[in-house]
């Protein structure tokens, strides 16, 4: 079994007080968040929890109304998004951000372009264009699809482009690491790869992954935060927290004992239920 990040170790993400209101409803609700160099931190909850809007907010691709973020002792909160993808923030997103019209290796080449040693002039002297093309072909022999390198990207199935977008995410040379749902539509043995692929990432890339499949969550996270309605309902190592009471309330309403072997056998979904679901 994982351990949960050491919170003695300087912090490569400080979110602080992170607020983020649209009208009247407040997506993401004061939350406060410090993670390590080589978390593996889950963001899990309910549909509408407010899961995306933080990662947007790390990102930069949404700012806060109020709090703070700092990465690696910096405050990034007003960094525009390529001012952090420079910092070393990479994301993967719900519906996979792939040029279709581009070979699966020209995207990740344009992807890893800015983060690159090598990039000036790169497109007017082969040689360099040379280095660029082998470190995104090793990004793609990580995510499995070296052989389609060449393919257009239009010609990838949704599991393939799910791969390539986070080859993609790679080549941007990430110290935090996004990742949006990275399992929702993939087949089992996609999944199986992505557990490889992200439980192979350097170890010192922290990941923070919203994901609805608990089982993935379990895997691969040392540490979770559940957001209920934009809250931090609870936080803490991954065991402890999916083992909390109002986790398994929320998830399968009150009931008798919900112990991790009782009566519903592991005792935790393996794909969270949307709110409706968890009405039921
Ligand atoms: N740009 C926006 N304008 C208005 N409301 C928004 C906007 N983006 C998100 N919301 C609302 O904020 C709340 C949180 O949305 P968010 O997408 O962050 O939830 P989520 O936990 O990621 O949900 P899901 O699991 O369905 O992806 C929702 O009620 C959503 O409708």
């Amino acid at each position: 079994m994982t351990s949960a990040p050491n919170a003695a170790a300087p912090a490569v993400l400080a979110l602080d007080r992170l607020t983020r209101r649209y009208g009247t409803l407040t997506a993401v609700d004061d939350v406060s968040l410090r993670l390590p160099a080589g978390a593996r931190h889950a963001v899990i909850g309910p549909n509408g929890a407010g899961k995306t809007t933080l990662l947007n907010l790390i990102a930069g691709t949404d700012r806060p109304d109020h709090g703070t973020i700092t990465l690696d002792g910096a405050d990034i909160t007003r960094k525009p998004t390529a001012g952090r993808s420079r910092l070393g923030i990479a994301r993967s997103f719900q519906q996979p951000a792939v040029i279709a019209e581009l070979s699966v290796l020209d995207n990740v080449v344009l992807a890893g372009w800015p983060h690159h040693p090598q990039r000036r002039g790169a497109w007017r002297r082969p040689s360099r264009y040379r280095l660029h093309k082998e470190s995104a072909g090793r990004h793609l022999e990580t995510v499995g699809l070296a052989d389609l390198a060449h393919r257009p990207a239009s010609t990838l199935s949704h599991g393939q482009r799910r791969m390539l977008d986070l080859a993609a995410a790679l080549a941007g040379r990430p110290r935090l690491l996004l990742l949006d749902e990275p399992a929702a539509g993939l087949t089992d043995r996609d999944i199986g790869r992505l557990l490889g692929i992200i439980g192979g990432l350097p170890s010192d890339v922290a990941v923070i992954l919203v994901e609805h499949h608990v089982e993935v969550v379990a895997e691969l996270a040392t540490s979770v935060t559940v957001l209920a309605a934009g809250k931090v309902l609870v936080s803490g190592p991954t065991q402890e927290v999916l083992a909390h009471p109002e986790v398994r309330e929320a998830y399968h309403g009150p009931g008798p004992s919900t112990g991790p072997d009782g009566p519903r056998g592991k005792g935790i979904p393996t794909v969270c239920p949307s709110p409706t679901d968890a009405r039921g």
